[in-house]
Protein backbone atom coordinates (compact mmCIF):
# COMPACT_ATOMS: atom_id res chain seq x y z
CA UNK A 1 0.00 0.00 0.00
CA UNK A 2 1.22 3.57 -0.76
CA UNK A 3 0.79 6.00 2.06
CA UNK A 4 -0.82 6.17 5.55
CA UNK A 5 -3.96 6.14 6.40
CA UNK A 6 -5.04 9.96 5.79
CA UNK A 7 -2.18 10.95 3.25
CA UNK A 8 -3.14 10.84 -0.58
CA UNK A 9 -2.13 8.13 -2.69
CA UNK A 10 1.83 8.31 -3.81
CA UNK A 11 2.30 11.17 -2.14
CA UNK A 12 5.82 10.04 -0.95
CA UNK A 13 6.40 8.71 -4.56
CA UNK A 14 5.10 12.24 -5.80
CA UNK A 15 7.55 14.06 -3.51
CA UNK A 16 10.37 11.93 -4.49
CA UNK A 17 9.66 12.33 -8.02
CA UNK A 18 8.96 16.40 -7.78
CA UNK A 19 12.74 16.51 -6.11
CA UNK A 20 14.57 14.29 -8.68
CA UNK A 21 13.09 16.16 -11.23
CA UNK A 22 14.06 19.23 -9.99
CA UNK A 23 17.40 18.35 -8.99
CA UNK A 24 18.00 17.08 -12.32
CA UNK A 25 16.80 20.06 -14.01
CA UNK A 26 18.66 22.25 -12.50
CA UNK A 27 21.78 20.26 -14.20
CA UNK A 28 20.04 20.62 -17.55
CA UNK A 29 20.06 24.05 -17.20
CA UNK A 30 23.70 24.53 -16.33
CA UNK A 31 24.34 22.47 -18.93
CA UNK A 32 22.16 24.16 -21.61
CA UNK A 33 24.07 27.05 -20.34
CA UNK A 34 27.47 26.20 -21.57
CA UNK A 35 26.88 23.50 -24.17
CA UNK A 36 30.39 22.42 -25.51
CA UNK A 37 30.15 20.86 -29.03
CA UNK A 38 32.55 18.43 -28.00
CA UNK A 39 29.96 16.80 -25.30
CA UNK A 40 27.32 15.82 -28.26
CA UNK A 41 27.51 11.90 -29.11
CA UNK A 42 26.09 10.66 -31.85
CA UNK A 43 24.05 7.07 -30.31
CA UNK A 44 23.72 4.37 -33.45
CA UNK A 45 20.15 5.70 -34.00
CA UNK A 46 21.23 9.45 -34.86
CA UNK A 47 19.70 11.29 -31.91
CA UNK A 48 22.26 13.38 -30.02
CA UNK A 49 22.80 12.51 -26.97
CA UNK A 50 25.05 15.04 -24.56
CA UNK A 51 26.22 15.11 -21.11
CA UNK A 52 22.86 16.32 -19.54
CA UNK A 53 20.92 13.19 -20.81
CA UNK A 54 23.17 11.48 -18.72
CA UNK A 55 23.38 13.59 -15.67
CA UNK A 56 19.84 13.98 -15.68
CA UNK A 57 19.26 9.97 -15.71
CA UNK A 58 21.92 9.95 -12.92
CA UNK A 59 20.16 12.52 -10.91
CA UNK A 60 16.91 10.89 -10.84
CA UNK A 61 18.31 7.64 -10.46
CA UNK A 62 20.25 8.40 -6.87
CA UNK A 63 17.00 11.23 -5.42
CA UNK A 64 15.05 8.54 -6.20
CA UNK A 65 16.74 5.50 -4.85
CA UNK A 66 17.81 7.68 -1.52
CA UNK A 67 14.29 9.23 -0.78
CA UNK A 68 11.77 5.84 -1.63
CA UNK A 69 13.25 3.04 -0.13
CA UNK A 70 10.24 0.78 0.78
CA UNK A 71 10.07 -2.04 -1.93
CA UNK A 72 12.85 -2.66 -4.87
CA UNK A 73 14.12 -0.35 -7.33
CA UNK A 74 12.75 -0.37 -11.15
CA UNK A 75 13.45 1.98 -13.71
CA UNK A 76 12.98 1.83 -17.17
CA UNK A 77 14.89 4.74 -19.26
CA UNK A 78 16.03 6.11 -22.18
CA UNK A 79 19.76 5.77 -21.56
CA UNK A 80 22.29 3.78 -21.00
CA UNK A 81 26.01 3.47 -20.17
CA UNK A 82 26.79 1.38 -23.33
CA UNK A 83 29.22 4.32 -25.28
CA UNK A 84 30.29 5.72 -22.02
CA UNK A 85 32.29 2.64 -20.99
CA UNK A 86 34.04 3.22 -24.12
CA UNK A 87 37.84 4.18 -23.85
CA UNK A 88 37.12 7.51 -26.32
CA UNK A 89 34.01 8.73 -23.80
CA UNK A 90 36.35 8.90 -20.91
CA UNK A 91 36.64 12.70 -20.85
CA UNK A 92 32.85 12.82 -21.31
CA UNK A 93 32.66 10.65 -18.43
CA UNK A 94 34.50 12.89 -16.07
CA UNK A 95 32.25 15.85 -17.38
CA UNK A 96 29.37 14.18 -16.35
CA UNK A 97 30.94 12.82 -12.89
CA UNK A 98 31.88 16.71 -11.94
CA UNK A 99 28.91 18.08 -13.05
CA UNK A 100 26.48 15.68 -10.76
CA UNK A 101 29.01 15.79 -8.35
CA UNK A 102 28.61 20.00 -8.53
CA UNK A 103 24.82 19.40 -8.72
CA UNK A 104 25.05 17.55 -5.60
CA UNK A 105 27.26 19.53 -3.77
CA UNK A 106 25.36 22.64 -4.97
CA UNK A 107 21.74 21.03 -3.99
CA UNK A 108 23.12 20.11 -0.20
CA UNK A 109 20.25 17.51 0.66
CA UNK A 110 22.65 14.17 0.33
CA UNK A 111 26.41 14.18 1.35
CA UNK A 112 27.58 11.91 -1.06
CA UNK A 113 30.14 12.32 -4.23
CA UNK A 114 30.12 9.57 -7.20
CA UNK A 115 33.03 7.87 -8.54
CA UNK A 116 33.00 7.44 -12.62
CA UNK A 117 31.75 3.54 -12.00
CA UNK A 118 29.06 4.78 -9.74
CA UNK A 119 27.92 7.23 -12.62
CA UNK A 120 27.74 4.44 -14.60
CA UNK A 121 25.68 1.81 -12.60
CA UNK A 122 23.77 4.86 -11.55
CA UNK A 123 22.80 5.36 -15.12
CA UNK A 124 22.22 1.43 -15.85
CA UNK A 125 19.61 1.50 -13.01
CA UNK A 126 17.20 2.24 -16.47
CA UNK A 127 18.01 -1.14 -17.92
CA UNK A 128 14.56 -2.66 -16.79
CA UNK A 129 11.98 -4.03 -19.22
CA UNK A 130 8.56 -2.52 -17.38
CA UNK A 131 5.99 -4.67 -17.84
CA UNK A 132 1.95 -5.27 -16.15
CA UNK A 133 3.60 -6.40 -12.60
CA UNK A 134 4.77 -5.02 -9.70
CA UNK A 135 6.03 -0.70 -9.86
CA UNK A 136 8.63 0.77 -12.31
CA UNK A 137 9.62 4.12 -12.74
CA UNK A 138 10.05 5.52 -16.18
CA UNK A 139 12.35 8.31 -17.01
CA UNK A 140 12.93 10.14 -20.32
CA UNK A 141 16.00 12.38 -19.08
CA UNK A 142 15.49 14.85 -21.61
CA UNK A 143 12.66 14.39 -23.84
CA UNK A 144 13.51 17.05 -26.70
CA UNK A 145 17.29 16.38 -26.83
CA UNK A 146 16.67 18.64 -30.20
CA UNK A 147 14.84 20.96 -28.50
CA UNK A 148 17.51 21.25 -25.50
CA UNK A 149 20.08 21.34 -28.36
CA UNK A 150 18.49 24.75 -29.47
CA UNK A 151 18.09 26.61 -26.68
CA UNK A 152 14.39 25.36 -26.99
CA UNK A 153 11.96 23.61 -25.08
CA UNK A 154 12.81 20.43 -23.41
CA UNK A 155 11.32 18.28 -20.74
CA UNK A 156 12.26 16.04 -17.90
CA UNK A 157 9.13 13.25 -17.53
CA UNK A 158 9.34 10.87 -15.06
CA UNK A 159 6.45 8.55 -14.27
CA UNK A 160 5.28 5.73 -12.10
CA UNK A 161 3.66 2.45 -13.13
CA UNK A 162 2.11 0.39 -11.05
CA UNK A 163 0.74 -2.65 -12.25
CA UNK A 164 1.00 -1.10 -15.89
CA UNK A 165 -0.69 1.74 -14.87
CA UNK A 166 0.95 4.74 -14.87
CA UNK A 167 -0.02 6.43 -11.64
CA UNK A 168 1.45 9.52 -11.38
CA UNK A 169 3.17 11.68 -13.68
CA UNK A 170 5.93 15.09 -13.35
CA UNK A 171 7.11 16.85 -16.11
CA UNK A 172 9.91 19.23 -15.59
CA UNK A 173 10.00 22.04 -18.50
CA UNK A 174 13.10 24.33 -17.20
CA UNK A 175 12.24 26.88 -20.63
CA UNK A 176 8.44 27.18 -20.32
CA UNK A 177 7.16 29.96 -19.57
CA UNK A 178 5.16 29.50 -16.04
CA UNK A 179 1.90 30.69 -16.81
CA UNK A 180 1.09 30.12 -20.78
CA UNK A 181 3.21 29.59 -23.81
CA UNK A 182 1.73 32.91 -25.61
CA UNK A 183 4.49 34.46 -23.43
CA UNK A 184 7.39 32.35 -25.17
CA UNK A 185 8.37 34.69 -27.70
CA UNK A 186 9.28 38.20 -25.43
CA UNK A 187 9.98 38.48 -21.89
CA UNK A 188 7.89 41.56 -21.94
CA UNK A 189 5.02 39.64 -19.90
CA UNK A 190 7.09 39.46 -16.71
CA UNK A 191 6.11 35.60 -16.73
CA UNK A 192 8.45 33.33 -14.57
CA UNK A 193 10.07 30.90 -16.62
CA UNK A 194 10.31 27.13 -15.92
CA UNK A 195 7.27 24.79 -14.93
CA UNK A 196 6.81 22.09 -12.79
CA UNK A 197 3.55 19.72 -13.99
CA UNK A 198 2.18 16.89 -11.88
CA UNK A 199 -0.82 14.37 -11.85
CA UNK A 200 -1.69 11.59 -9.17
CA UNK A 201 -4.19 8.96 -10.97
CA UNK A 202 -7.64 10.18 -9.13
CA UNK A 203 -5.79 13.25 -7.56
CA UNK A 204 -5.99 16.29 -10.77
CA UNK A 205 -2.69 18.03 -12.56
CA UNK A 206 -0.98 20.91 -11.27
CA UNK A 207 1.00 23.05 -12.59
CA UNK A 208 4.05 25.11 -10.30
CA UNK A 209 7.15 26.76 -10.64
CA UNK A 210 10.05 24.94 -11.36
CA UNK A 211 12.21 26.64 -8.40
CA UNK A 212 9.55 25.08 -6.34
CA UNK A 213 7.39 28.05 -5.03
CA UNK A 214 3.84 28.73 -4.67
CA UNK A 215 1.48 29.29 -6.28
CA UNK A 216 0.17 25.73 -7.29
CA UNK A 217 -2.49 25.90 -9.52
CA UNK A 218 -5.36 23.07 -10.35
CA UNK A 219 -5.05 22.12 -14.20
CA UNK A 220 -8.02 22.01 -16.53
CA UNK A 221 -7.80 21.06 -20.35
CA UNK A 222 -9.89 24.35 -22.44
CA UNK A 223 -9.22 24.87 -26.40
CA UNK A 224 -3.07 28.72 -32.33
CA UNK A 225 -1.01 25.79 -33.53
CA UNK A 226 2.30 26.15 -31.82
CA UNK A 227 5.61 23.77 -32.77
CA UNK A 228 7.55 23.00 -29.10
CA UNK A 229 9.45 20.21 -28.26
CA UNK A 230 9.26 17.68 -26.15
CA UNK A 231 6.25 16.59 -23.86
CA UNK A 232 6.29 20.20 -22.83
CA UNK A 233 3.58 19.95 -25.42
CA UNK A 234 1.54 18.04 -23.09
CA UNK A 235 2.06 19.99 -20.46
CA UNK A 236 0.66 22.97 -22.25
CA UNK A 237 -2.16 20.99 -23.51
CA UNK A 238 -3.06 20.50 -19.59
CA UNK A 239 -3.38 23.91 -19.00
CA UNK A 240 -5.38 25.05 -21.85
CA UNK A 241 -2.39 26.71 -24.10
CA UNK A 242 -3.79 24.47 -26.75
CA UNK A 243 -6.55 21.87 -27.68
CA UNK A 244 -5.15 19.32 -29.21
CA UNK A 245 -1.66 17.53 -29.86
CA UNK A 246 -1.66 15.29 -32.83
CA UNK A 247 1.40 12.83 -33.06
CA UNK A 248 2.03 10.56 -36.30
CA UNK A 249 5.68 9.39 -36.78
CA UNK A 250 6.66 7.89 -40.06
CA UNK A 251 5.07 4.22 -40.53
CA UNK A 252 7.56 1.68 -38.94
CA UNK A 253 8.65 4.12 -36.04
CA UNK A 254 7.83 2.66 -32.29
CA UNK A 255 6.66 5.11 -29.93
CA UNK A 256 8.94 4.88 -26.04
CA UNK A 257 6.67 4.64 -22.97
CA UNK A 258 9.34 7.46 -21.46
CA UNK A 259 8.08 9.44 -24.55
CA UNK A 260 4.61 9.52 -22.91
CA UNK A 261 4.09 8.11 -19.65
CA UNK A 262 4.60 11.16 -17.75
CA UNK A 263 2.61 13.38 -20.05
CA UNK A 264 -0.31 11.10 -20.59
CA UNK A 265 -0.91 11.68 -16.80
CA UNK A 266 -0.24 15.42 -16.88
CA UNK A 267 -3.66 15.82 -19.46
CA UNK A 268 -5.88 13.33 -18.29
CA UNK A 269 -6.16 14.05 -14.57
CA UNK A 270 -6.32 17.75 -15.75
CA UNK A 271 -9.34 16.30 -17.51
CA UNK A 272 -8.00 15.66 -21.19
CA UNK A 273 -8.40 12.40 -23.27
CA UNK A 274 -5.37 10.69 -24.77
CA UNK A 275 -5.71 7.86 -27.17
CA UNK A 276 -4.12 6.10 -29.95
CA UNK A 277 -5.55 6.50 -33.68
CA UNK A 278 -8.18 3.76 -32.85
CA UNK A 279 -9.28 5.81 -29.56
CA UNK A 280 -7.91 3.12 -27.68
CA UNK A 281 -6.14 3.95 -24.60
CA UNK A 282 -2.42 3.85 -24.39
CA UNK A 283 -1.25 0.97 -22.73
CA UNK A 284 2.34 1.56 -21.17
CA UNK A 285 2.30 -2.41 -19.62
CA UNK A 286 3.78 -3.74 -22.64
CA UNK A 287 8.09 -2.73 -21.99
CA UNK A 288 9.64 -0.38 -23.24
CA UNK A 289 7.72 -0.20 -26.01
CA UNK A 290 3.97 1.44 -26.85
CA UNK A 291 2.07 -0.79 -29.12
CA UNK A 292 0.07 2.35 -30.85
CA UNK A 293 -2.13 2.22 -33.81
CA UNK A 294 -0.95 5.04 -36.18
CA UNK A 295 -0.13 7.49 -33.76
CA UNK A 296 -1.33 9.66 -30.60
CA UNK A 297 -3.88 11.97 -29.88
CA UNK A 298 -4.29 14.15 -26.96
CA UNK A 299 -7.30 16.65 -26.61
CA UNK A 300 -10.33 17.40 -24.46
CA UNK A 301 -13.74 15.61 -24.16
CA UNK A 302 -15.48 18.04 -26.29
CA UNK A 303 -13.29 17.76 -29.19
CA UNK A 304 -11.85 13.76 -29.12
CA UNK A 305 -15.15 12.07 -30.59
CA UNK A 306 -14.91 14.74 -33.99
CA UNK A 307 -11.38 14.39 -33.64
CA UNK A 308 -11.30 10.90 -33.48
CA UNK A 309 -13.53 11.00 -36.42
CA UNK A 310 -11.58 13.65 -38.98
CA UNK A 311 -8.14 11.70 -38.07
CA UNK A 312 -9.51 8.18 -38.94
CA UNK A 313 -10.72 9.45 -42.31
CA UNK A 314 -7.74 11.05 -43.17
CA UNK A 315 -5.73 7.86 -42.75
CA UNK A 316 -8.45 6.26 -44.39
CA UNK A 317 -7.98 8.69 -47.15
CA UNK A 318 -3.96 8.72 -47.56
CA UNK A 319 -4.26 4.60 -47.40
CA UNK A 320 -6.36 4.97 -50.72
CA UNK A 321 -4.32 7.50 -52.08
CA UNK A 322 -1.87 6.05 -54.98
CA UNK A 323 1.63 5.64 -53.95
CA UNK A 324 4.27 8.05 -55.27
CA UNK A 325 6.71 6.63 -57.50
N1 LIG B 1 11.44 9.58 -36.23
C1 LIG B 1 10.81 9.83 -35.10
N2 LIG B 1 9.49 9.92 -35.07
C2 LIG B 1 8.84 10.19 -33.92
N3 LIG B 1 9.45 10.37 -32.75
C3 LIG B 1 10.78 10.29 -32.71
C4 LIG B 1 11.52 10.01 -33.88
N4 LIG B 1 12.82 9.99 -33.53
C5 LIG B 1 12.87 10.23 -32.22
N5 LIG B 1 11.63 10.40 -31.72
C6 LIG B 1 11.26 10.61 -30.33
O1 LIG B 1 10.57 11.83 -30.18
C7 LIG B 1 11.02 12.46 -29.01
C8 LIG B 1 10.93 13.94 -29.11
O2 LIG B 1 9.62 14.25 -29.31
P1 LIG B 1 9.18 15.62 -29.92
O3 LIG B 1 9.32 15.47 -31.40
O4 LIG B 1 7.81 15.72 -29.43
O5 LIG B 1 10.11 16.67 -29.35
C9 LIG B 1 12.42 12.00 -28.85
O6 LIG B 1 12.69 11.96 -27.50
P2 LIG B 1 14.17 12.35 -26.98
O7 LIG B 1 14.42 13.78 -27.35
O8 LIG B 1 14.01 12.11 -25.53
O9 LIG B 1 15.12 11.40 -27.63
C10 LIG B 1 12.45 10.61 -29.47
O10 LIG B 1 12.28 9.59 -28.53
MG1 LIG C 1 16.64 10.33 -27.34
MG1 LIG D 1 11.96 11.46 -25.47
MG1 LIG E 1 15.34 11.71 -24.09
Amino acid sequence: MSGSAGSPPYAAELAAAKKAVALAARLCQTVQQEILQSDIQSKADKSPVTVADYGSQVLVSLVLNMEVTSGSFSMVAEEDSEDLRKDSAEEILEHITDLVNETLAEDGSYNITLSKEGILSAIDTGKSEGGPSGRHWVLDPIDGTKGFLRGGQYAIALALLDEGKVVLGVLGCPNLPLTSISNLNGSSSGDQTGALFSATIGCGAEVESLEGSPPQKKLGVQAPPVRIDSQAKYGALARGDGAIYLRFPHKGYKEKVWDHAAGAIVVTEAGGVVTDASGNDLDFSKGRFLDVDTGIIATNKQLMPSLLKSVQEAIKEKSQAPSPL
